[in-house]
């Protein structure tokens, strides 16, 4: 039987998380530390463990079927590729930055400048989009370092807690892109791992929903069930069980994570208690 050979960061900041995500879809992959190729024991899949850089041109080739990859990478290699599937870690954003206190108004102040950057391709074409010529010099890393020791007036570089710009006396001006994770498909899959990689994304579907979602229980007198529906922020209407003690029932239903906090107060207010907020391992539909 065939399977579906996916690439997966080798170490890395990806690695752990994308690990983690295909378990939670229920995929276990044993490698030794270090083995390049792993075989999922109940699933059809091949993991190749692989430099982020190499996976954007292994999947144009079709050496693996898919990847978990930033996107960032991929728009740098080869946007052309096609991403299925945003996965929602490894957030952060390409930017441009500059030592503290340059005056910087607009992308046209990098006219004639030297920017260091790992992201030419990108910057490139940033820079093309807005009319302004500049100088780049290639890093592969380290590049906060470049204005400090003369090789730069600016960066350009992947951004999260802002904590390596500000350690190195630099400051964000401008935002290029926001990246993620995202799960990334050969323009050259066969038909029979297509329907593979179709199971595989359902089930990363119902993780990442899930991962969205809480499921909430409370409590309120049946006058107020109407209102207390109204005020949920849910995706279906409510459950509602009758409670042993009359007049009061239960509502269950799932709301988005991030939301809640937002109407509990509301929730409260209209007579809601013994709210219970439980997390959710899977969400299929
Ligand atoms: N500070 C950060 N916060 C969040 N995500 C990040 C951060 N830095 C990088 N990333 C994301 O994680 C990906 C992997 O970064 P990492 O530094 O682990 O690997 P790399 O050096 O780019 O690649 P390689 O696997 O070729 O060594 C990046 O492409 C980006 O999508
Ligand atoms: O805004 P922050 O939270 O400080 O994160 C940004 C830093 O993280 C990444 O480097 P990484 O730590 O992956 O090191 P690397 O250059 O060796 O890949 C990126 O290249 C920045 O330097
Ligand atoms: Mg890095």
């Amino acid at each position: 039987m065939s399977k579906l050979k996916i690439a997966i960061q080798k170490s890395g900041r990806l690695n752990e998380d994308t690990i983690q995500l295909l378990k939670d879809c229920g995929v276990s992959i044993e490698n030794g530390i270090d083995q390049l190729k792993a075989t999922a024991s109940n699933f059809p899949l091949e993991v190749l463990f692989l430099r982020n850089s190499d996976i954007p041109q292994y999947l144009a080739d079709g050496v693996v079927d898919v990847a978990i990859i930033g996107e960032n990478t991929i728009l740098e290699k080869n946007p052309k590729l096609n991403v299925v599937e945003y996965l929602g870690f490894s957030k952060c954003r390409l930017s441009i930055a500059t030592p503290k206190g340059v005056l910087y108004s607009n992308i046209k102040n990098l006219e004639g400048k030297k920017i260091a950057t790992s992201y030419p391709n990108t910057l490139m074409r940033y820079l093309k989009e807005n009319n302004v010529n500049a100088e780049l010099h290639e890093i592969s890393g380290s590049v906060e370092i470049a204005p400090n020791i003369g090789l730069a007036d600016a960066i350009c570089d992947l951004v999260s807690s802002g904590s390596t710009l500000f350690k190195n006396g630099l400051e964000e001006k401008e935002v290029i892109l926001k990246s993620e994770a995202c799960l990334v498909v050969s323009p050259v899959i066969s038909k029979e791992n297509q329907l593979i990689l179709n199971k595989l994304q359902f089930r990363i579907q119902s993780v990442l929903r899930a991962r969205k979602s809480k499921y909430i229980l409370l409590n309120a007198p049946n006058d107020k069930i109407e209102a207390i529906s109204n005020i949920l922020p849910v995706l279906k209407s409510p459950t509602v069980l009758p409670l042993a003690e009359e007049g009061w029932s239960s509502l269950h239903s799932v709301i988005d994570k991030d939301k809640f906090w937002e109407v509990i107060d509301e929730l409260k207010l209209n007579g809601a208690e013994g709210i219970l907020i439980v997390p959710i391992e899977k969400m299929v539909f």
